[in-house]
């Protein structure tokens, strides 16, 4: 993976928050990524949090085939700080300033921590934030058709068209998990759910239950990881009862080396960057291409046939998933570069 071309840090006029921007790659096109509000210990913790989901970017909408780079912004809060209504609302204008200040070369869209609505305050200074509620003119919340771009990955590396009879552990009840919840138990499926979060057990009656801790490494067809990056340790690794990881969190793994543990232990992992596209697809599909819904999904759907090829090259070839993605990633990035 090559070096970052751009990072840029500010503290807000209005807020005093330190907010920032980092382009990976801009050479397949204008660089996209989420804008991530989160409480982080110290600034060096935000910006390698910013460098790394930036440059997974890349490799997201390289392997997705699309004409954008890879970026990723970051607002960091101090540990602890809740922000009144007001408050929230000037440290996103600063945030939308200095997205203006890359001059269209940084699009943004939510991530954790932002949603549509914030992406509406975003336009009050940038045109560029995508995202913003159906309402307003904007394709709203993606995790709909990243769910469905999941449901695709697993279907390629399942080799089923339906989950029916199948126990499927999904860890994080949250937009996407939800979405792949209801999807799954539609076609059949035995779904167990799992959050940090107890107010979520409510809301996910129609499931079985299990505590956070237990999720990952419970016996199951398909292990969902739906919650936050890093849950793939060598340690976790060591002790799943599944054959199959796919699912939208991003930055699975712990380090690149549990890829090698994952298929030491016979665990077929579809990298993160490849299974969670399908937001990303969509939406830039919808705002920045003009495709109609149906166009869009079916680029999203179209994230099968790429995990099929990955898996494929993989066995062929006596290398990992991810080994292939990031093949396929060099490729693009040199192709690009002429
Ligand atoms: N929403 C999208 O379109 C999209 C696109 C690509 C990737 N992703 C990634 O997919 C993941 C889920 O996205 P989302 O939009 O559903 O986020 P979300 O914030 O709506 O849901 C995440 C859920 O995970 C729970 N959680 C946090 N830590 C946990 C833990 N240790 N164990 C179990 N649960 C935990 C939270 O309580 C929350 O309910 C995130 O990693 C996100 O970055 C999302």
């Amino acid at each position: 993976m090559t070096a970052h071309e751009h990072l840029i840090a500010r503290r807000g006029r209005r807020s005093g928050v330190t907010t920032m921007v980092a382009v990976h790659s801009s050479a397949l096109g204008p660089a996209v990524g989420g804008c991530r509000l989160k409480a982080y210990p110290g600034l060096t913790a935000a910006v390698d949090d910013v460098l790394r989901l930036s440059a997974a970017m890349t490799a997201k909408c390289a392997v997705a085939g699309l004409a954008f780079g890879g970026a990723k912004s970051v607002i960091a809060l101090e540990p602890g700080r809740v922000l009144s209504p007001a408050e929230r609302r000037d440290v996103l204008l600063d945030h939308g300033d200095l997205i203006a200040s890359f001059d269209g070369a940084y699009l943004a869209g939510p991530d954790v921590g932002t949603g549509p609505a914030d992406m509406l305050v975003l336009r009050e200074v940038t045109p560029h934030a995508y995202c913003t509620p159906e309402v307003a003119g904007g394709t709203g919340s993606s995790s709909g058709p990243t769910a469905a771009g999941v449901l695709a990955a697993l279907r390629a590396a399942s080799g089923t068209r339906s989950m029916a009879g199948r126990r499927v552990v999904i860890s994080g009840y949250g937009s996407v998990g939800a979405h792949l919840a209801a999807s799954l138990h539609a076609e059949g499926a035995s779904v167990v759910v799992s959050d940090i979060d107890p107010a979520k057990r409510a809301e996910a009656r129609d499931f079985e239950w299990v505590p956070p801790e237990k999720a990952l490494t419970m016996p199951a067809d398909v292990v969902i990881p739906a919650a936050v990056g890093g849950v793939l340790t060598p340690e976790t690794v060591a002790r799943l009862e599944t054959p199959l990881v796919v699912g939208p969190a991003n930055n699975q793994l712990s380090e690149d080396a549990v890829a090698d543990a994952l298929a030491a232990r016979g665990v077929l992992w579809v990298p993160d960057y490849v299974a969670s596209a399908g937001g990303i697809v969509y939406t830039l599909s919808r705002e920045a291409e003009g495709l109609d819904h149906t166009a869009a999904l079916a680029r999203v759907e179209a994230i099968e046939n790429t995990v099929t090829d990955l898996l494929t090259a993989a066995r062929s070839h006596s290398t990992t998933p991810l080994q292939e993605a990031a093949a396929l990633v060099e490729r693009r990035l040199a192709a690009a570069a002429g």
